[in-house]
C-alpha cells in the first residue's frame, strides 16, 4: 500500500527551492536562467492543471500570460500605482477575467476544436497588442522601466533588486503556486478534473457538469500565466511584448511535455531542460540558428523515449523500488502523477453502518413512465412509439435482436439523447428535455454496454468520482477541501465496492483489473452515484460462462431492494433475475410478459427464429 505522507512533496520542494541559487550555478545555469525557470515553471502549474489534470490542451496561454504582465506593467510604470505585489495581484485578476470571458466562448468545444480556438485567441491577442493597443502596450517596443519587485512592510521596505533576492521573490511565490496547486489537485474537485480529462462523457453521466469544472481551471490556469507575465517585467524591468507572442504558448506545451504532464512538478522540469539547452546551445556551442533545430530533435526524442517526461520516470523509478523493498506487502499500485491523489481511511466494520446505496424504501407505483417514445436517426426509426412503465422495486428485463433499438432507448430514458416525440415522466417529473447531468441528480443513470471507466485511475478514483456526484451535487467549487472531509464519502465508496465484490481490488488501476472486474466496476460506478432507478446495458456482456454465473449472483443480490430495467442478450440468465420482460423488435414493442410467458410467446419465438433465444430455449 502507499502511504500518504502528508507535507512530504512541500518539504522537499522547500529545500530544493532553497539548494538551486547555490547549486545550479556550478553545473552552468546563469542566475537570469535560474529565475526564468521559476517563472516558467508557476505558468506551467496553470497550464498543467488544465492540460496534465483536465486533458485541455490549450495554445492560448501567451494571451494570458501577455495581459497580465502587460496590465502590472502598466500599473506600475504608466500610473501612479506603486505596490508592486498589488500590481502583480490585479494583473493576475485582469487575466482571469479575461479567461473567463474566452473560457465561456472556447469550451463550447471540445479536443481539436478547443486547441484550434485557442491558437486563433492567441493570435488575435498579439494583434491586439501590436495595433490597437499598442497605446497602453508600448507596441512593438513594450513597457519599458517597470520597477523590481518590493514589499512595504510600514517601517521598512523590503527591495528585491539583485538577483538572489529576486530568486528569493520567485522563489516564494512559486511555492505559494505549487501548494494552491496541490490543495486543488487534492481536494474533490481536483478529482472530478481528472474524470474529465479520463472520460468527459462518463464525468457527464455520474452527474458532475464538467463545463462548469472546465471554466474554473481555465480560469485558473488564465491567472496562473497573468501572475507569470507580471514576475517577467519585474525580472527584466521591462514588458516585452513578445510574451504574447505565439511562441510563448508554445514553449509552456513543450516544456510541460518534457518536464511531464499531470504531475505539477513538469513544467518546472522541463523549464530546467529547455531554457538550459537553449543556453548551452546558443551561448557554450555558438551555434547560432542551428540551435532550435537541435533543440527541436532533443525535444522529439524525451517525448518519444520519456512518454510521462522527466517526472514520470523519475515516478516510475520511485514506485518500482519502493515495489522492490516492500516485497512483504501487499503488490503496491503505480500511480499516475508524482501527486498521488489521497487515499481515504479504511473503514472498519462497514456492514454495520448505515446504508449509504438507496433503496426503494417501500415505495410503489410507477417510477418511470414512458409514452410514444421515437427516435429517429435521418431516415433510420431506431425507437418507434414506445410505451413503457416501471414501478418502484420492479426488475424489469428488455430483450430484443440485434439493432432492435435497446441501447437507444436506455439512452433517451437517461437524457443522453433527445427523443424525436413522447414523453418521459421520472418519480413524478417530466425529464424529457433535461440533460443526462440533471436526470443522474434525480436519481436516474446506468451502466454502459461498453465499459465506460476512468482507465488510468484506481478502482476507488473510480468509486470516488461516481460518489462525489451523489453527495456533492453537479458543481461544487470545494477547490481547498481535503477529499478525506467529504461526509459519507469513504462509506458510500466502501460500501459500493463491497456490493460489486471489489474489495479487494480497491487500490488497483483500473488497467490492471480483468475483464469481468472492470464490468463489475461499471455496475459499481452506476450503483455509487446511488440510483432510484438503475438502467443496466447488458452487463454480462462479452463474460466467460464463470463470469456470467458469478455475476447473476451478485446482480441478485444488488437486485434486492432497488428498482432495476436489465438489457441482455444472455436470455436464461436474464429471465433467472426478472419478474417481467419486455420485448423490442426493429424499434417497437413487441410483447410484454413474465419470463414465462415470454418463452412461449409464438411473435417472440418468430422475432427470435434463427437467433439467440432459439438457441438458448
Ligand atoms: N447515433 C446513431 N446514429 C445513427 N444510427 C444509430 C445511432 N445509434 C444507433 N443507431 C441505429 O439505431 C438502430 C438501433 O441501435 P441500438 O444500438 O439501439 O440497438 P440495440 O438493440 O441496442 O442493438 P445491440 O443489441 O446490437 O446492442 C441500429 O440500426 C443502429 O445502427
Amino acid at each position: 500500500m502507499i502511504r500518504h505522507r502528508p507535507f512530504l512533496v512541500e518539504a522537499l520542494t522547500i529545500a530544493a527551492l532553497v539548494a538551486a541559487p547555490f547549486v545550479l550555478p556550478h553545473i552552468g545555469f546563469s542566475p537570469a536562467t535560474i529565475n526564468r525557470i521559476l517563472i516558467w515553471g508557476l505558468v506551467g502549474i496553470g497550464f498543467d492543471l488544465l492540460f496534465g489534470y483536465t486533458g485541455l490542451l490549450s495554445f492560448g496561454q501567451s494571451a494570458f500570460f501577455g495581459s497580465g504582465g502587460m496590465f502590472a506593467a502598466y500599473l506600475l510604470t504608466q500610473t501612479s500605482f506603486s505596490n508592486a505585489i498589488g500590481a502583480l495581484l490585479l494583473g493576475t485578476l485582469f487575466a482571469g477575467v479575461i479567461g473567463y470571458g474566452i473560457g465561456l466562448i472556447a469550451l463550447r468545444r471540445t479536443g481539436i476544436y478547443f486547441a484550434m480556438i485557442t491558437v486563433a485567441i492567441a493570435e488575435v491577442f498579439f494583434f491586439l497588442e501590436f495595433n490597437p493597443l499598442s497605446e497602453y502596450t508600448g507596441g512593438e517596443n513594450g513597457l519599458p522601466g517597470v520597477p523590481s519587485p518590493s514589499l512595504s512592510l510600514g517601517f521598512t521596505t523590503l527591495k528585491f533588486s539583485s538577483n538572489l533576492e529576486m530568486y528569493a521573490f520567485f522563489a516564494f511565490w512559486y511555492f505559494v503556486g505549487l501548494v494552491i496547486a496541490l490543495r486543488i489537485v487534492r481536494s474533490p474537485f481536483g478529482l472530478v478534473m481528472r474524470a474529465i480529462r479520463e472520460n468527459p462523457m462518463r464525468a457527464e453521466a455520474l452527474g458532475h457538469n464538467i463545463r462548469s469544472y472546465k471554466l474554473v481551471v481555465f480560469v485558473i490556469a488564465a491567472m496562473y500565466a497573468g501572475f507569470g507575465g507580471g514576475l517577467l517585467g519585474m525580472m527584466q524591468g521591462f514588458m516585452p511584448p513578445d510574451a504574447f507572442m505565439f511562441a510563448t504558448s508554445g514553449e509552456i506545451v513543450m516544456q510541460t511535455a518534457i518536464g511531464g504532464a499531470g504531475t505539477l512538478f513538469g513544467p518546472l522540469l522541463g523549464a530546467i531542460v529547455w531554457l538550459y539547452l537553449s543556453d548551452f546551445f546558443q551561448t557554450v556551442l555558438n551555434l547560432g540558428a542551428t540551435w532550435r533545430l537541435i533543440l527541436g530533435i532533443v525535444f522529439v526524442l524525451l517525448v518519444c523515449f520519456l512518454r510521462r517526461g522527466l517526472a514520470g520516470a523519475i515516478a516510475d523509478v520511485y514506485h518500482m523500488l519502493r515495489r522492490r523493498s516492500a516485497t512483504a506487502e501487499a503488490p503496491v499500485s503505480p500511480v499516475s502523477s508524482i501527486v498521488a491523489a489521497p487515499r481515504a481511511p479504511a473503514a472498519h466494520g462497514i456492514a454495520n453502518e448505515p446504508v449509504m446505496i438507496k433503496t426503494t424504501s417501500g415505495k410503489s407505483g410507477p417510477i418511470l413512465t414512458a409514452t410514444g417514445l421515437t427516435k429517429r436517426y435521418g431516415g433510420l426509426l431506431a425507437n418507434s412509439d414506445i410505451n413503457f412503465t416501471v414501478n418502484h422495486g420492479e426488475i424489469r428485463g428488455i430483450i430484443g435482436p440485434n439493432g432492435a433499438g435497446k441501447s437507444t432507448f436506455f439512452k433517451m430514458l437517461t437524457c443522453e439523447v433527445k427523443p424525436t416525440s413522447g414523453r418521459i415522466t421520472f418519480d413524478g417529473r417530466d425529464i424529457t428535455d433535461m440533460n443526462v447531468i440533471d436526470a443522474c441528480q434525480l436519481g436516474l443513470t446506468k451502466s454502459y454496454q461498453i465499459n465506460q471507466l476512468f482507465e488510468r485511475l484506481t478502482v476507488r478514483q473510480n468509486l470516488t468520482i461516481a460518489a462525489l456526484g451523489e453527495l456533492r451535487g453537479k458543481f461544487r467549487l470545494d477547490l481547498f477541501r481535503s477529499l478525506y472531509k467529504v461526509p459519507k464519502l469513504n462509506r458510500l465508496v466502501e460500501q459500493t465496492a463491497a456490493l460489486v465484490n471489489l474489495t479487494a481490488r480497491l487500490d488497483a488501476p483500473v488497467s490492471e483489473l480483468a475483464y469481468g472486474e472492470k464490468r463489475r466496476l461499471e455496475i459499481g460506478l452506476a450503483l455509487a452515484t446511488s440510483p432510484s432507478l438503475l438502467l443496466l446495458d447488458e452487463p454480462l456482456a462479452g463474460m466467460s460462462p464463470q463470469e456470467r454465473v458469478e455475476t447473476v449472483a451478485l446482480l441478485k443480490s444488488i437486485a434486492r431492494g432497488r428498482t432495476l430495467v436489465i438489457i441482455d442478450h444472455d436470455m436464461d440468465s436474464l429471465f433467472e433475475l426478472v419478474e417481467k420482460v419486455t420485448v423490442l423488435q426493429e424499434g417497437r414493442l413487441l410483447v410484454e410478459g413474465t419470463p414465462e410467458e415470454i418463452k412461449s410467446d409464438a411473435k417472440v419465438q418468430e422475432a427470435y427464429i434463427g437467433g439467440v433465444y432459439e438457441e438458448v430455449a
